[in-house]
C-alpha cells in the first residue's frame, strides 16, 4: 500500500469564511498504480496532492504514505522523506534557471549526498531514457517546453522514489510534447514500477493512467478503470463519463 487516506478533510480559512477543499475523502493507492485525478475547477485535486506531497496538511483525518503516518512526522523526517521517497512534477516545471539542465536533474542526489561517480551514472541512465542527453549542458532557458518537462520528471524520478505526484504536468504543452512525457511517464511506471498520481483536466493524459478518479466538491464522485482497455479505448470512456458529468472535469 503505497497511499492510505482515511477520512481526510481539508478547510481553508478562519472564522466566518470557510471553505472546505476536501470532504470526508478515503482512498487507496497500491504499489504500481498509475491513478489519475480529474474534477472541474475548485473541486480540491491539488488540494489532495499537496497533502499527499506533505506540502500542506489536513485539517482532520489520517494519512499514512508507505505506511509511515505524516501527521506525526516532523519537518526533518518530513524533508528527509520527500527527498527519499516522493518524487514531483508541476505545470510550470520549477527548473531552477542557474542551474544546467543536468545540475537540476541531479539536484536531489546532490541534496542527500549520493556519491560524484554515482550521480553521474544515475544521470546518464536517466537522461537516455528521457532523451535528455543532448540538451544536459544547456540552461532550462535554452531548451523546449517539452524538454524542460522531460528534465523536471527526470529529476522527479532519478531517486528511485516510490511515489511520483504530477499536477497537470502537460498543462503547458502542445500536444506532441505532451504525449511524449505521458509515454515517459507511462513507462517509468511500467519498467520502474514507480507509483504515480496525476491530476489533469485532459481525457487524453488520464487515458494514460489505469485508473481515474473524479473528484466534485471535496469528494470522490466516481471512478473508472481501465481493466484491459487500450488506450483509445480508454480515452472514449473517460469523454463519456465527462459529458454524463456535465463536461468541465
Ligand atoms: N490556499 C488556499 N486558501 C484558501 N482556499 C483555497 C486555497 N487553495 C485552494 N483553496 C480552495 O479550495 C478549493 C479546492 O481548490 P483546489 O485548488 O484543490 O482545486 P482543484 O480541483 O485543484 O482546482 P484547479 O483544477 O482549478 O486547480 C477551492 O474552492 C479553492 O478556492
Amino acid at each position: 500500500m503505497i497511499v492510505q487516506a482515511r477520512n481526510v478533510s481539508k478547510t481553508y480559512g478562519s472564522n466566518g469564511h470557510l471553505n472546505k477543499a476536501l470532504d470526508n475523502i478515503t482512498m487507496t493507492i497500491l504499489e504500481g498504480e498509475f491513478v489519475g485525478l480529474m474534477g472541474p475547477s475548485g473541486a480540491g485535486k491539488t488540494s489532495l496532492l499537496n497533502i499527499f506531497s506533505t506540502i500542506d496538511t489536513a485539517s482532520s483525518g489520517e494519512i499514512k504514505i508507505m505506511g509511515k503516518d505524516i501527521n506525526a512526522m516532523k519537518e526533518a523526517e518530513l524533508a528527509n522523506f520527500r527527498r527519499h521517497e516522493l518524487g514531483f512534477v508541476f505545470q510550470d516545471y520549477h527548473l531552477l534557471d542557474t542551474l544546467s539542465v543536468k545540475d537540476n536533474i541531479v539536484l536531489p542526489l546532490a541534496l542527500s549526498g549520493v556519491p560524484v561517480h554515482e550521480i553521474e551514472k544515475r544521470a546518464q541512465e536517466i537522461a537516455h531514457k528521457l532523451d535528455l542527453v543532448d540538451v544536459l549542458s544547456q540552461f532550462p532557458y535554452q531548451i523546449s517546453g517539452g524538454q524542460k518537462q522531460r528534465a523536471a520528471v527526470a529529476r522527479a524520478m532519478i531517486a528511485k522514489p516510490r511515489l511520483v505526484l504530477a499536477d497537470e504536468p502537460t498543462g503547458a504543452l502542445d500536444s506532441k510534447a505532451a504525449t511524449d512525457v505521458l509515454e515517459r511517464l507511462q513507462t517509468l511506471n511500467q519498467t520502474d514500477r514507480a507509483t504515480i498520481l496525476l491530476v489533469t483536466h485532459d481525457a487524453y493524459a488520464a487515458s494514460f493512467c489505469q485508473r481515474i478518479i473524479f473528484m466534485k466538491d471535496g469528494r470522490f464522485d466516481q471512478e473508472l478503470d481501465r481493466r484491459g482497455r487500450s488506450r483509445v479505448e480508454f480515452f472514449h470512456v473517460i469523454l463519456d463519463m465527462l459529458a454524463t458529468l456535465g463536461g468541465n472535469a
